[in-house]
């Protein structure tokens, strides 16, 4: 039987960056994700930090079914249903108190916590989490930190997030245990006010052309 774990690890390899946005009004998120999907990057993270957070995801579910949306910065316990109410096919953390991990642990669909330590990502397998957000990445250790562990935690893989760009993806995607990465370049938040999808198109393209090394 498909487990939550192969879903998110099929998931993670649908593209290799994961567009994380921050919607400031739902009625552009359908076009955002045209645009982005358009482009190859189905895999989109909405962030739960603005009240308009789960009608867009809401709105993407139900209007773009190809798309894979994740929701993003879930804090608290009570915003799993919410969630997975709106039509969220993942659940992604930024850090994940153990409290908060095991509520998670029963949430209807896959769920990537974030960890940005060592120790956190062992009380998270322990816990049967075996995808995890490496957040915030760059400022955590970068590349460096995740071939680092390789060897110590080889059932685990990461998509590190935070301080990543067109530039550095590629340092990351070379890693054997990095199956995507996440940003926020793609989308940037004055080419979402301005409606200006031609230009989210085009950053989503070249992040799309990005490959995993065999
Ligand atoms: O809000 C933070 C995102 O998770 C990562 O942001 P960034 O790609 O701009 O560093
Ligand atoms: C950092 C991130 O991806 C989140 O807020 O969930």
């Amino acid at each position: 039987m498909k487990t939550k774990t192969d879903t998110l690890r099929a998931y993670a390899r649908l593209a290799p960056v994961i567009p994380v946005v921050t919607i400031d009004d739902a009625r552009a998120s359908i076009d955002l994700a045209h645009a982005l999907l358009g482009a190859g990057l189905s895999v989109i993270e909405i962030t739960l930090r603005t009240p308009q957070a789960l009608d867009a995801i809401s709105a993407i579910a139900k209007a773009v079914p190809d798309a894979v949306i994740a929701a993003g910065t879930v804090l608290h316990e009570s915003q799993i249903r919410e969630v997975v109410d709106a039509g969220a096919k993942f659940i992604v953390t930024p850090g994940t108190p153990v409290r908060l991990a095991e509520h998670l642990r029963e949430a209807a669909i896959p769920v990537m916590p974030g960890c940005a330590t060592v120790s956190e990502a062992m009380t998270l397998a322990s816990l049967g989490f075996e995808v995890l957000k490496f957040f915030p990445a760059a400022a955590s250790g970068g590349a460096a930190w995740l071939k680092s562990v390789q060897g110590p935690l080889p059932k685990l893989s990461f998509c590190p997030t935070g301080g990543i760009d067109l530039a550095s993806a590629p340092s990351y995607l070379s890693l054997a245990n990095v199956p995507c990465v996440g940003g926020t370049w793609i989308a940037p938040q004055e080419a979402l006010k301005n409606g200006d999808f031609a230009r989210i198109g085009r950053l989503a393209a070249e992040a799309s052309a990005l490959r995993k090394a065999a």
